[in-house]
C-alpha cells in the first residue's frame, strides 16, 4: 500500500473510532438479521431509529474560574420491553451517533438476555483525564439536573460506561434525590445503578461485566471441548471490563500475553501477572511502563499469536486491516461495536469465531438489574447468589443464540441480534401500536 493510501485508510479509521459511522454499522447488522426472521413493518421502522433523543448544553465553572460549555446525550432508543436503561460516557469521541449505536445496542442486550428493560444510553463530550475531581462532579451534576425528568427510576436508568464509575453514579443519584421531593428517598436510589456498595450498590456489580465475558467463554470453551487452563489471551482495555475479566480468568489458568490501552501496547509471551499490573495501571493511569512486559506497536499487538483476543475499551476497532492481521481462534466482544463490517467479513472468512457485544458484555446489565431489584425491595443479596442468576442468564442467552445461529446457519452476531428483535417484536405484535 502506498504511504498516501496508507495515511488515508488511518484517517478514516479515526474518523470511524469518532463514532461517525457506528451507528450505520449497526443497522447494517441489525438488518443482516432482520433477513432472517418475519417482522412486523412496523417494528422493523420503530427500532430503525431510538424513540428520543435528548442533547443538552450546559456551563460549567472550572477550578481556574473560567466558564466551559459541555455538550452531553441522553438517548432512548426504545422502552417495550421495560424502562429505558444504559450508561453513561465521558470520552472526548462521544457523538449523537455513537450513542444512538450505543443505545439500540442496549434494547437488543436486554431482550436477549431477558433482562426486563430497554435500551439507552448517554453521554458527555469530555476528556475525563483532563479534569479535576471537583471539576468532574460539577459536570456530572449539571448534566443529571439538565436531564431532569427525562431520566426517573421507574422510566430511564443510567449506569456507569467508559470514562465513569461507581462515584459518577453516586453523585447522579444524590443530584436527583436532591432535585425531587421524594417520600421514600432510599427507594429511590435505583435511579441509577453501578453504585458503591456503601450507597446502594449491589454486590458483584463492578466486575459483572467481566464475570460475564469470562462466562460466555467458558460456555463457548465447553461446546468446543477447549481447555481454558493454560490458554492464552490478548485485551484491549484495562479499565472495568478488561481488567475483572483479566482477574477471573487469571484464576481459571489462562494466560495474559498482550495488553493495549489508551496509554500504549505491551507485550510477553511468558505471561502477564495480571494482579501486578492492575496495581501499576491504578498508580500511574495506563498500562504503559509496566515493567517484565515489552513495549510493542498497536499492529504488533493485533497480530500476536493467542487463542482468545477480548477488545474491552471502545468501538470499531477490529477493522479489515487489523482484521487481517489477528492471528485468534475467538474473539470476545467486551467492548461495544469493537468490530467493523469489514472487519466482520474478513474474521469470517478466517473462521474466527466472534462472542458478539449484545452477549459477551451483558453481565453488566444482568447485575444492573438485580441492583435496582435490591434497592426496589430493600434487599441486600450474597456474591453467591448474584453469580449463580448471573451464570444461569448468561448460559440461558449463550445457548439460544447457539441454537439460531445452527438453525439458521447464521454467524452469532446475526443469530443474537435475531433471537432479540424476535422477542421485541412478540411483544409488539401482541400489544398493538396506541392509538
Ligand atoms: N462498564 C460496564 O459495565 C460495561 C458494560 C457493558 C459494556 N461495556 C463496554 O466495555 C467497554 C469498556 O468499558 P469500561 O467500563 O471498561 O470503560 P473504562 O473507562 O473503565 O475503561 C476503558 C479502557 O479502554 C481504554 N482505551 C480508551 N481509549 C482507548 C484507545 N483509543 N485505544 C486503546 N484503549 C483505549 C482505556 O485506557 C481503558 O483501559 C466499552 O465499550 C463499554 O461500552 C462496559
Amino acid at each position: 500500500m502506498s504511504k498516501k493510501a496508507s495515511s488515508e485508510k488511518q484517517a478514516s479509521r479515526n474518523s470511524q473510532t469518532q463514532g461517525t459511522d457506528f451507528f450505520d454499522t449497526h443497522i447494517a447488522q441489525y438488518e443482516r438479521a432482520l433477513q432472517h426472521i418475519d417482522v412486523l413493518p412496523h417494528v422493523r421502522l420503530i427500532l430503525g431509529q431510538p424513540k428520543n433523543e435528548i442533547i443538552v448544553n450546559f456551563p460549567v465553572k472550572l477550578d481556574n474560574g473560567e466558564y466551559q460549555l459541555f455538550t452531553g446525550y441522553r438517548i432512548q432508543h426504545n422502552n417495550i420491553m421495560g424502562p429505558y436503561k444504559g450508561g453513561i460516557r465521558f470520552h472526548h469521541d462521544v457523538t449523537l451517533n455513537e450513542v444512538k449505536a450505543l443505545a439500540a445496542i442496549m434494547t437488543y442486550k436486554c431482550a436477549l438476555l431477558e433482562v426486563p428493560f430497554g435500551g439507552a444510553k448517554g453521554g458527555v463530550a469530555l476528556n475525563v483525564h483532563k479534569f479535576s475531581r471537583s471539576e468532574v462532579e460539577k459536570i456530572t451534576r449539571r448534566f443529571t439536573h439538565d436531564l431532569g425528568n427525562n431520566i426517573g427510576p421507574e422510566y430511564d436508568i443510567p449506569a456507569p460506561d467508559v470514562g465513569t464509575n461507581s462515584q459518577v453514579m453516586v453523585w447522579m443519584m444524590d443530584t436527583y434525590m436532591n432535585m425531587h421531593n421524594l417520600s421514600d428517598k432510599n427507594a429511590q436510589r435505583r435511579i441509577v445503578t453501578g453504585k458503591s456498595l456503601t450507597s446502594g450498590g449491589s454486590r458483584g456489580r463492578e466486575k459483572a461485566t467481566g464475570q460475564g465475558v469470562v462466562y460466555s467463554i467458558q460456555e463457548w470453551a465447553d461446546e468446543n471441548n477447549f481447555r481454558l487452563d493454560g490458554a492464552t489471551y490478548t485485551l484491549q482495555g484495562f479499565g472495568n471490563v478488561g481488567s475483572h475479566a483479566a482477574a477471573i480468568l487469571s484464576k481459571l489458568g489462562a494466560s495474559l500475553v498482550a495488553v493495549m490501552d489508551h496509554t500504549g501496547s505491551i507485550a510477553n509471551e511468558e505471561g502477564i501477572n495480571v494482579r501486578k499490573l492492575t496495581e501499576h495501571v491504578k498508580a500511574t493511569g495506563g498500562v504503559r511502563g509496566y515493567t517484565s512486559c515489552n513495549d510493542v506497536t498497536a499492529d504488533e499487538f493485533w497480530a500476536m499469536k493467542c487463542d482468545i483476543c477480548i477488545p474491552a475499551a471502545l468501538e470499531l476497532q477490529i477493522d479489515e486491516r487489523v482484521a487481517s492481521m489477528m492471528n485468534c481462534r475467538l474473539i470476545v466482544e467486551g467492548a461495544n461495536g469493537p468490530t467493523t463490517l469489514d472487519g466482520e467479513r474478513v474474521l469470517i472468512e478466517k473462521g474466527i469465531e466472534v462472542i458478539p457485544d449484545l452477549m459477551a458484555n451483558a453481565g453488566g446489565v444482568v447485575v444492573s438489574y438485580f441492583e435496582w431489584v435490591q434497592n426496589k425491595r430493600s434487599e441486600s443479596w450474597q456474591l453467591q447468589e448474584i453469580d449463580e442468576r448471573l451464570h444461569f442468564m448468561m448460559r440461558r442467552a449463550y445457548h439460544d443464540m447457539r441454537a439460531f445461529a445452527r438453525e439458521h446457519n447464521t454467524d452469532n452476531r446475526t443469530a443474537a441480534y435475531a433471537v432479540a428483535v424476535g422477542r421485541i417484536n412478540s411483544v409488539y405484535g401482541e400489544r398493538g401500536i396506541f392509538p
